[in-house]
C-alpha cells in the first residue's frame, strides 16, 4: 500500500517540473519541443472529454423535495469491506453487523459469499445463529457468473429473508475493454444469469425452503452507460425475472443504479435517475435504488438529487467507506434529512458509539471535519463564531420550544449524543464571547460586557504566552484565580465580618477585613455598601472609585446565590474588576469590592504572571 502510494507521489512530483518547464518554454516562445505530457497539462481537453449529459429538457427533479426517508441498505460489509487494506475478520464483521442492526438498518449487504471461505462462513454464521431480526433482509452480492451464483445461493440456504444481488457491467468502456461484448451480448449475459437465479430460487421454493426472496440487479457503471441502453438492459432483466409470473403480485425487482465511479456533477446523475424512472417499464413493479461513489466528492449530493429524481432506496456505507474515495456516506445522508425535519428512520443518537465501532472495524479514522461525526464539526475557535453561538444559545434559552436555529450549529449536538463541551474552544483566534460562554457554562456567571473584555485580555495574554489551546478547564481556573473565587484563590483582602449603620443614601460600613495574615477593623461611609467599603479601604492606602456595578442571581430555590461584579478605577485611571458570590446580596457586593481591591493592589504585569503560575502550574 505505502509502496504504491509512494510511487504515485513520485509520479506527481516529477510532473511539477515538467509543467514549470513547459510554461517557461511557452512564455519565452522557446523553440524547444513541448512534450506530450506537458501539453496535456496545459490543455487537458487534448486528454479528457467533458461528460455527455442526458437530454432531459423537461426534468422535474429540481423542484422536488425529499419528504420521507428512503429504504436504506448498508453495504459496509461488502462494498466497504472489499476496499479495506485488510478486510474485516469474522469478529469485526459480526461487531459491525450488530451495530447496523442497532442503528435500524433492515437491509444489510453482508458480503460477497463466493469471494472466499471467510465470506461464505460469515453469511452461514449469521443465518445459523439467527442474527437477523425477523423484518431484516440479508443481502448477498454475486457477479453474473454461473459458478459464483450457485455458490452464493448455497450460502444463504435457510435464511429467512434474502435479497439476491447480481451485477454485470453495462458501460461502453467495460463492454469494449473488459468483456469485448456488444450491447446484445451484454443483455444476453445478464438475462441468462437472471434466469439461473430465478431457477435456483424457484427450486428452493419448491423444496419448501422458508426463504423469502427479493432480486436486485445492478447494471454496473450505470452512470457511464447510455441511458436508453440501461433501460433496455433493465427491461430485459425485468422480463427474465418475472417470466411466467404475475408481476404485480410478486415482490418488486430492485434496480440498483450505481455511479460506480463518479464522473460528473451530481445534476447529471439526477437526470439519469429521472430518465430511468420515466422509461423503465412497469415502474410500480420496480424499486429504484441509488448507489453512488464519491470520486468527485459529490456522492452525497448525487444521492440527494437522485432521491429528488424519484429513487426509493439508497445503498452506501457509514462514514463513506468504500472503493477509492468511498461509497456515499449514509450517516451524512441520514442526518442531512434529520436537519430538514424528516425522520431518517435510522438511529444515530449515539454517534460516538457508531464512530467507535466503525473505526475499530475498518481501521480507518473518521476525519475531524467529516460531516456530523467529525471531532471538530461543532467546534468554533474563532471569536466571531463563538460570539454568535453564545448569543444564539442565550436567545434559545428564552424559548426552547422554537425550531432549532443557532448560528453556525446546523444541528443540536445533543441529538446525536454529543455534549456542548466542545462547541467553543479557545485559542489565539478566539474572542471575548467564547471565553464568556465558557465561564457561563462552568460557573453560571453572566459577565457584564465590559468585564468580558477585561477577562478576555487576561486569557489572551495567557494564550499568547503558552501558544496553546486554552481548555475549558483552564478558563475556569483562570477566572477563579483572576477574581479570587474559591478557597484556593485568596487575594490580599478578604472579608471576615461586617455591619452597616445609617439610613438609605448615607451608610457607614464597619467591619473586619483580613489583609494578608493581619485582620483589621476598618470603617467608611458612602451612599451604599460598595462606596462605603471603598471609603474604608483608604485605610490601606487604596483610593478607588466605582466605575461599574451589576449583580444577578445564581441558581434557584433555596440554593439561590447572588453574583456581583464591580469595576473600580484607581487614581491613574487603571481599571480592575472584582467578583463576589454569596448567599447574601450585600455580602456578594462587598466580596466583589475586595476582589477588585486585591487586584488593584498588584501591578498589572505582575498579576498576569501570578495567574499564569496558577493555571500553567496546575496543568503540570
Ligand atoms: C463495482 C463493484 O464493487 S463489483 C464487486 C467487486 N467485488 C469484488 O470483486 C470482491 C470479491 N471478488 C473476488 O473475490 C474475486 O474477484 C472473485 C472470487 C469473485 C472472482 O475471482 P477470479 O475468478 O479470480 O476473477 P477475477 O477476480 O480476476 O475477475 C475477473 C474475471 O472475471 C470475469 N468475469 C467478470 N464477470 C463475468 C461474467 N459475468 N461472466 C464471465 N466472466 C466474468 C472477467 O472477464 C475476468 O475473467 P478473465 O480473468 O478470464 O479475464
Ligand atoms: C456491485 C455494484 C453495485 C457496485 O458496487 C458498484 O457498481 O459500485
Ligand atoms: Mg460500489
Amino acid at each position: 500500500m505505502s509502496v504504491a502510494r509512494n510511487a504515485l507521489r513520485k509520479a506527481t512530483s516529477s510532473a511539477a517540473p515538467v509543467l514549470a518547464r513547459s510554461f517557461a518554454s511557452t512564455s519565452m516562445a522557446s523553440s524547444a519541443p513541448v512534450n506530450t505530457q506537458s501539453s496535456w497539462l496545459l490543455d487537458p481537453s487534448t486528454k479528457y472529454r467533458p461528460f455527455k449529459s442526458v437530454d432531459l429538457p423537461n426534468r422535474t427533479w429540481p423542484d422536488k423535495r425529499i419528504t420521507k426517508a428512503p429504504r436504506w441498505a448498508s453495504s459496509d460489509l461488502r462494498d466497504g469491506n472489499q476496499a479495506l487494506v485488510n478486510p474485516m475478520t469474522g469478529e469485526q464483521k459480526a461487531r459491525f453487523f450488530k451495530l447496523l442492526v442497532k442503528c435500524g438498518f433492515k437491509e444489510i449487504e453482508a458480503g460477497f459469499p463466493s469471494a472466499s471461505q471467510t465470506e461464505f462462513d460469515f453469511i452461514r454464521g449469521l443465518i445459523e445463529q439467527e442474527q437477523f431480526p425477523d423484518d431484516g433482509w440479508l443481502q448477498v452480492l454475486s457477479p453474473a457468473r454461473e459458478e459464483l451464483i450457485r455458490r452464493t445461493i448455497e450460502s444463504v440456504r435457510d435464511a429467512k429473508n434474502v435479497i439476491f444481488h447480481m451485477y454485470n457491467a453495462a458501460a461502453p468502456m467495460f463492454r469494449e475493454q473488459v468483456f469485448q461484448n456488444s450491447k446484445e451480448q451484454t443483455i444476453a449475459l445478464a438475462v441468462k444469469h437472471v434466469k439461473l437465479v430465478r431457477q435456483l430460487v424457484d427450486e428452493a421454493i419448491a423444496r419448501g425452503d422458508r426463504t423469502q426472496w427479493q432480486f436486485e440487479y445492478s447494471p454496473e457503471a450505470f452512470s457511464q452507460t447510455e441511458p436508453e441502453f440501461a433501460v433496455e438492459l433493465c427491461n430485459a432483466v425485468q422480463e427474465a425475472w418475472f417470466a411466467g409470473k404475475d408481476k404485480k403480485s410478486e415482490r418488486p425487482i430492485i434496480f440498483n443504479l450505481p455511479a460506480t465511479v463518479e464522473v460528473a456533477t451530481p445534476n447529471n446523475y439526477a437526470d439519469q435517475i429521472e430518465y430511468f424512472c420515466r422509461h423503465i417499464q412497469d415502474r410500480d413493479c420496480v424499486v429504484v435504488s441509488l448507489h453512488t461513489h464519491n470520486d468527485r466528492g459529490t456522492g452525497v449530493a448525487a444521492s440527494e438529487l437522485g432521491l429528488m429524481a424519484g429513487a426509493d432506496r439508497v445503498e452506501g456505507c457509514l462514514f463513506g467507506n468504500g472503493e477509492r474515495t468511498g461509497n456515499v456516506d449514509l450517516v451524512t445522508l441520514a442526518l442531512n434529512l434529520y436537519t430538514q425535519g424528516v425522520s431518517p428512520e435510522l438511529d444515530f443518537s449515539n454517534l460516538e458509539e457508531v464512530i467507535d465501532t466503525v473505526t475499530k472495524c475498518n481501521d480507518i479514522p473518521v476525519h475531524p471535519r467529516s460531516p456530523w461525526g467529525g471531532e471538530l464539526v461543532f467546534t468554533a475557535f474563532s471569536g466571531s463564531h463563538q460570539d454568535a453561538i453564545k448569543k444564539g444559545f442565550g436567545h434559545r434559552k428564552k424559548d426552547p420550544s422554537k425550531p432549532w436555529a443557532i448560528p453556525y450549529l446546523p444541528i443540536d449536538p445533543q441529538d446525536i449524543g454529543m455534549t456542548y463541551e466542545a462547541v467553543i474552544r479557545v485559542n489565539s483566534q478566539s474572542g471575548k464571547g467564547g471565553v464568556a460562554y465558557l465561564v457561563q457554562r462552568a460557573l453560571q456567571l453572566d459577565l457584564p460586557r465590559r468585564m468580558q473584555v477585561a477577562f478576555y485580555q487576561v486569557v489572551q495574554a495567557l494564550s499568547e504566552r503558552t501558544s496553546k489551546e486554552i481548555t475549558a478547564d483552564d478558563i475556569e481556573k483562570t477566572f477563579r484565580s483572576t477574581y479570587y473565587l474559591g478557597e484556593q484563590h485568596i487575594g490580599r483582602f478578604t472579608l471576615v465580618d461586617y455591619s452597616f449603620s445609617g439610613a438609605e443614601g448615607k451608610k457607614t460600613f464597619k467591619g473586619v477585613v483580613r489583609d494578608g495574615d493581619e485582620e483589621r477593623t476598618i470603617e467608611g461611609s458612602g451612599n451604599g455598601p460598595v462606596s462605603s467599603l471603598l471609603d474604608a479601604l483608604k485605610t490601606f492606602g487604596l483610593d478607588l472609585d466605582v466605575k461599574d456595578y451589576s449583580e444577578h442571581s445564581l441558581g434557584s430555590g433555596s440554593s439561590t446565590q447572588a453574583a456581583s461584579y464591580v469595576e473600580v478605577l484607581n487614581k491613574q485611571g487603571r481599571s480592575v474588576w472584582g467578583v463576589g458570590i454569596d448567599n447574601d446580596v450585600t455580602a456578594a457586593s462587598l466580596k466583589a469590592v475586595l476582589s477588585a481591591a486585591s487586584n488593584a493592589s498588584v501591578e498589572a504585569e505582575e498579576r498576569i504572571k501570578q495567574i499564569e503560575d496558577v493555571v500553567v502550574g496546575s496543568r503540570i
